[in-house]
């Protein structure tokens, strides 16, 4: 089949890279042109684990293509599939611009009949809106179906999440425009849920709020845990092994961030008060969440008075491992919080420090290895769970640092390697401190 896709950032892109891999003939369309130079010499703009690999495989064997130009990228095709951004709007509304442009864009130069799938993450009837001004707009005499299929990829994992999908959602009230949609998925062998497409798009927002409401769930349990001297892993495990709740997304830390939870829960509950239907259990959500990111920089003022004149070693900037995404990261936060409060910063993430430089800018310093953001700090805080540092050697960390103290934002150092130092104070998120005072 011929594919267009609007939009390669980590939805289009990982898309249209997954769509060629299973044999059809893709087209990825984006008006940065920076962007789309990159792709056609075969590099990826974003950090995605297997996402170049098959950028370059798919793009010379024929099957992959890339252009600044909707006309040309959107003559031949069956199926357009649109996956430009939705951000948040100042008022916690999903900002449709981008969506309603893309729609003047395939109005203008759509020539033939084809599907047009609604991929980005849209608020419940804008489906319905974006017909309305294709059809209103249109050039060509053609007749066009449309279908909403949400995304449910996550970054880090966007390639594997995208091929071995758990469901693919197609709502439409077309029954041949959502056979054609299930046909063009079919060598992924991933079950289908078909639906209307008001159900759909509530799909997406329901699970991506479901689970954020779930992490905030279990971080107030830790800090109950953390009154109460219990242990949250022991809690978490101990829940996850109930079938009906799960153990995926019980990890306690410093709250959720990234491109979709903060900004999906907003939108949901911008929906519901639209709608005149009380979500209060949003507003929860979000209120711890915002509460977990003050959490590291409100234990070291406890522990230290003040934080003037401190050194702060911070590992991790990017929201989670595995990307080197910034948005909504609870870096920016703590970078900010620690510095107002008169500390210094250095930041140490594997790949993220130029995206975090671009938002949280000189406030902080960037150094080039776990260690060198731990030389001479007093205290060293966790922030994303990077692979390299769970499987670091904390003794070479304390070794070179001023003082022994360690806030584990993520829960991830390796304990019996803590409790093997033996000098450290080691501060967890909802379980007992580890505090060994040069004993044998
Ligand atoms: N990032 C994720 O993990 C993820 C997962 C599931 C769903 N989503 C949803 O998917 C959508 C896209 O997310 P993203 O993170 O990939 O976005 P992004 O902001 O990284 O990328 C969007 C791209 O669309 C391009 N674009 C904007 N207008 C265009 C137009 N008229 N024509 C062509 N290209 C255009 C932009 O230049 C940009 O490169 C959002 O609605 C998001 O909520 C994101
Ligand atoms: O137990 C957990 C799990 C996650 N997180 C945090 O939650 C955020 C989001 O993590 P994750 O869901 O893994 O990453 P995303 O790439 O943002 O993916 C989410 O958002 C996407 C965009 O809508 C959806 O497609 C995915 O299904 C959904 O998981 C990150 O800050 C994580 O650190 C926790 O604090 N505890």
């Amino acid at each position: 089949m011929k594919v267009a896709v609007l939009g390669t950032g980590y939805v289009g892109l990982s898309t249209g890279v997954c769509l060629a891999e299973i044999g059809h003939e893709v087209v990825c369309i984006d008006v940065d042109e920076r962007k789309i130079d990159l792709l056609k010499e075969g590099k990826s703009p974003i950090y995605e684990p297997r996402l170049e690999e098959l950028l370059i495989k798919n793009s010379t064997e024929g099957r992959l293509a890339f252009t600044t130009f909707h006309q040309q990228g959107l003559r031949e095709a069956d199926i357009i599939i649109i996956a430009v951004g939705t951000p948040q709007s100042d008022d916690g509304r999903a900002d449709l611009s981008y969506l309603e442009q893309a729609a003047k864009d395939l109005a203008e130069h759509i020539v033939r009949d084809c599907v047009v799938v609604v991929k980005s993450t849209v608020p419940v009837g804008t489906n319905e809106y974006v017909k309305q001004l294709l059809l209103g707009q249109l050039k060509s005499n053609v007749e066009i179906k449309m279908v909403s299929n949400p995304e449910f990829l996550r970054q880090g994992s966007a390639i594997e999440d995208t091929l071995k999908a758990d469901r693919i959602i197609i709502g439409s009230d077309d029954v041949s425009a959502s056979e054609k949609i299930q046909e063009m998925y079919r060598p992924l062998n991933v079950p289908f849920l078909l639906t209307d497409v008001r159900s759909a798009e509530i799909i997406k927002y329901a699970s991506n709020a479901f689970l954020a409401t779930k992490i905030s769930f279990i971080n107030a349990i830790a800090n109950l845990c953390e009154a109460a001297g219990a242990d949250v892993e022991d809690v978490a495990k101990g829940m996850g092994f109930d079938k009906r709740v799960g153990s995926a997304f019980l990890n306690a830390g410093i709250g959720y961030g990234g491109s979709c939870f903060p900004k999906d829960v907003k939108a949901l509950l911008h929906t519901s008060r639209e709608l005149g239907v009380p979500f209060s259990l949003l507003e929860e959500t979000i209120s711890i969440n915002e509460h977990q990111q003050e959490l590291l920089v409100d234990k070291a003022l406890k522990r230290f008075g003040t934080l003037n004149g401190k050194k702060i070693a911070m590992l991790g900037l990017s929201f989670k491992p595995n990307t080197d995404d910034m948005r909504e990261a609870p870096s920016i936060k703590i970078a900010r919080s620690l510095t107002a409060s008169g500390a210094e910063v250095a930041a140490f993430d594997p790949v993220a420090a130029s995206n975090a430089r671009k938002v949280i800018g000189d406030i902080i310093t960037y150094v080039d290895s776990a260690v060198e953001a731990a030389k001479d700090a007093d205290a060293l805080f966790v922030v994303t769970e990077w692979e390299e540092f769970k499987q670091h050697d904390v003794a070479a960390l304390l070794d070179v640092m001023k003082q022994p103290i360690i806030f584990d934002g993520r829960n991830c150092l390796d304990e019996a390697a803590l409790k093997a130092c033996k000098t450290i104070e080691y501060y967890p998120v909802g379980r007992p401190a580890v505090i060994l005072k040069g004993n044998d």
